[in-house]
């Protein structure tokens, strides 16, 4: 069995891998980064080497070095670091697993690979129960995201039963719209034991009803504040509120998303609102163009997503 340590709980930012204007991985802001998501935005667990993160773009030693980085620099004061280790070769896949336990990371995700793909819910456990045992004393996590992998296999399905497979499954990260899936997910998580994270960063709302635990996401890189202040009007059971910190987050994202948005927006919008460069994305993916960036700064500031000091809290037109 993993360490029963704390759940994982609250917002996770999934962290973007700053790079050098030559295409080579900037460490040397990740320090910058954490004080940054910590001070500014409120977020204390990361997922390292994700989708925003390139994490299947990079080489292997990349992932190494920038897990290792993301750790020792988290160490006292971030809680969680999660390491996301999927690859397509299941011996990288247990590498980096590996390494991930000998760094002290907090626990290890996995994605479906996806170019030769599992077909069923046996062979894709089996393959998440060969990188889970390399790191057994590490919470392993699964990461769904079938619109990227395009292994549709149900979340609810693949749940049924996993702890028998993989004892340090402690839940999963659910990045898709299928909210009868997820329902199911913790519909059958009765011991409430494990983590099951909302992956859609503007339908969280929906998440947190349906029974979400916690959120990861590009967006808490920079809408962490915002986002966690729907977390605490949620709590408090003010939903009218909630809604329009949710409506809130939903305009900028819809801006975005109508202007063409994925990762390397991302590093753009993270670098306007922070203040930390990011770099260029690597190839196949390609630099933001001015026109996004221009039109998102725009409208981060419309939305008082820029300063954050000044807006009253309950004010719909404060982002409006
Ligand atoms: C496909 C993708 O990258 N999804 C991210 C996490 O899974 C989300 O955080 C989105 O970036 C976010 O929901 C905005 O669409
Ligand atoms: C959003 C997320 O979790 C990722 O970038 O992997």
């Amino acid at each position: 069995m993993a360490s029963p340590k704390k759940k994982l709980q609250g917002l996770v930012a999934a962290t973007i891998t700053p790079m050098t204007e030559n295409g080579e991985i900037n460490f040397s802001v990740i320090g910058q980064y954490v004080d940054y998501l910590v001070k500014e935005q409120g977020v204390k667990n990361i997922f390292v080497n994700g989708t925003t993160g390139e994490g299947l773009s990079l080489s292997i030693s990349e992932r190494r070095r920038v897990a290792e980085e993301w750790v020792t620099q988290g160490r006292n004061k971030l809680d969680q670091v999660v390491i996301h280790v999927g690859a397509l070769s299941l011996k990288e896949s247990q590498e980096l697993a590996q390494h991930a336990a000998e760094i002290g990371a907090d626990g290890i995700a996995v994605i479906a690979p996806f170019f030769l793909k599992p077909w069923n819910k046996d062979v894709l456990i089996n393959f998440l129960q060969e990188v889970a045992a390399t790191a057994p004393a590490l919470p392993f996590y699964y990461y769904h995201i079938p619109a990227l992998t395009g292994v549709k296999i149900r979340a609810e399905e693949l749940l049924d039963g996993i702890q028998d497979k993989i004892p340090t499954f402690q839940g999963l990260k659910f990045s898709d719209t299928d909210l009868l899936d997820f329902g199911q997910c913790v519909d059958q998580n009765h011991q409430r034991q494990f983590a099951l994270l909302f992956g859609v960063d503007e339908q969280l709302l929906s998440g947190l009803v349906m029974g979400a635990t916690g959120a990861v996401g590009s967006t808490y890189n920079y809408l962490g504040k915002k986002t966690n202040q729907m977390l605490e009007a949620f709590e408090r059971k003010d939903f009218s509120l909630a809604l329009n910190y949710q409506f809130c987050i939903q305009r900028f994202i819809n801006f975005v998303v109508k202007l063409g948005f994925g990762v390397s927006q991302t590093k753009a919008i993270m670098t306007i609102v922070s203040g930390i460069p990011m770099g260029p994305p690597r190839l196949p993916l390609q630099r933001a163009t001015r026109e996004f960036t221009d039109h998102a700064e725009a409208k981060l500031k419309s939305l008082n997503f820029l300063s954050f000091a000044g807006l009253k809290d309950g004010h719909l037109e404060a982002c409006g």
